[in-house]
């Protein structure tokens, strides 16, 4: 029943009866007004209360809606046990929390799973994700990604193939990656770049096609060179996304896996070539810490001084400073990738509402 969304203003969609956060519908409507209007999303990696308000921050003064995303790394030190379903949960109903202080959608993701974690990670947590829903627990998560591009690209699909029920049944978006056959330099496993095929891509796409979804419903990593990290990047090809969405037949919603370090040129002739999100870590990383170093570099020792140091060694004083640094970068990188000023204005349900649905909501 077409109806106006719960969050969107004056946007008319299929009422999916979720009136807790984010639909599945409504991130393909991000996904769809990015693709429409030449622009990407920043996908910033947090890991802990500080990064992920500088990320929603900057998100906000940008005016960009955005994903806020973390990683196996960022979830095992988030959970005091090391645990990174735990961990997950833990920083995940922290974010779901932390946006609803936003006026901007920001969709809350889990970042590169690769095969190897799969029975560890993605799939437990997200049968606990399912227990929650049943439970009436609003949704934490919107979309989750999937590491395949290690994997013959036959086993890539059929790892694919078991997870999209999970995660449609939390009414997430799969993120998935075609990369050059055994992964490469874009996920740290070899010293040169690595380029996705056309061939492997409809291997991909035809998995969503036989499960009755369309290239709208899903986002696409491929390598076309880019890299993770501090590796600098020498060989992106980004016309390689045109290329293949034009043998391919279809638009493909392109992610962009490391963003740290590549140029502005680069950044924007991927968006051009069909980028909608892309992952920034290291960069972020990088001004978070170097806010600190700043910091304590002006303090000139005083934080030693248990007597009249308290000033700097509140940890609240540096982390803000860190913070500082951060928000500024992440709203910086929405202006490269053209996703500021254009946020659907969004209303999320106050963090002072329960998070449990009262028996028939
Ligand atoms: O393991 P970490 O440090 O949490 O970060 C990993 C993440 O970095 C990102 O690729 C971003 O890349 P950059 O660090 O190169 O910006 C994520 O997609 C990736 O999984
Ligand atoms: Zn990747």
């Amino acid at each position: 029943m077409a109806s106006t969304s719960p969050h969107f203003e004056g946007m008319d969609m299929t009422d999916t009866g979720n009136t807790f956060t984010m639909t599945k519908a409504e991130v393909r409507q991000l996904l769809d007004d990015a693709h429409n209007g030449g622009f990407a999303y920043p996908a910033i990696n947090i890991s802990n209360l500080d990064t992920a308000i500088a990320a929603m921050e900057g998100l906000e003064q940008a005016n960009s809606a955005g994903f806020v995303q973390v990683s196996i790394g960022g979830a095992k030190q988030a959970s005091p046990t090391g645990d990174p379903v735990e961990g997950s949960i833990i920083i995940g109903r922290m974010m779901r929390d932390l946006r609803k202080s936003h006026h901007v959608p920001i969709m809350l993701h889990t970042d590169h799973c690769h095969a190897d974690y799969v029975d560890t990670w993605l799939k437990p947590l997200l049968v606990e994700l399912k227990k929650l829903k049943d439970a009436g627990e609003e949704k934490i998560f919107d979309s989750f990604m999937f590491d395949g591009s290690h994997d013959e690209i036959h086993d890539n699909a059929a790892t694919i193939r078991e997870l999209l029920p999970m995660v449609e049944a939390v009414d997430g978006v799969l993120e998935v990656e075609a990369g050059g056959k055994w992964g490469g330099m874009e996920d740290g496993v070899a010293d040169k770049a690595v380029y996705s095929t056309p061939e492997d891509v409809a291997v991909i796409q035809q998995v969503f096609k036989d499960l009755g979804l369309d290239e709208d419903d899903y986002l696409l990593a491929v390598a076309f060179g880019n890299a993770h990290g501090t590796a600098v990047i020498p060989d992106l090809k980004p016309e390689l996304l045109s290329e293949i969405a034009e043998k391919t037949g279809v638009r493909n919603m392109y992610v962009f896996h490391g963003g740290s370090g590549s140029s502005d040129e680069d950044v924007r002739a991927a968006v051009k070539d069909g980028v909608v999100k892309m992952n920034v870590d290291t960069d972020t990383q990088y001004e978070f810490t170097n806010g600190i170093d700043a910091f304590f570099v002006a303090a000139d020792g005083k934080q030693r001084s248990h007597r009249v140091g308290k000033k700097y060694f509140d940890p609240r004083k540096w982390n803000a400073a860190g913070r500082k640094a951060m928000t500024a970068k992440v709203a910086q990188v929405a202006e490269l990738l053209g996703s500021a000023g254009h946020a659907r204005k969004v209303t999320y349900r106050s963090v002072l509402e329960p998070v449990v649905a009262p028996a028939g909501e």
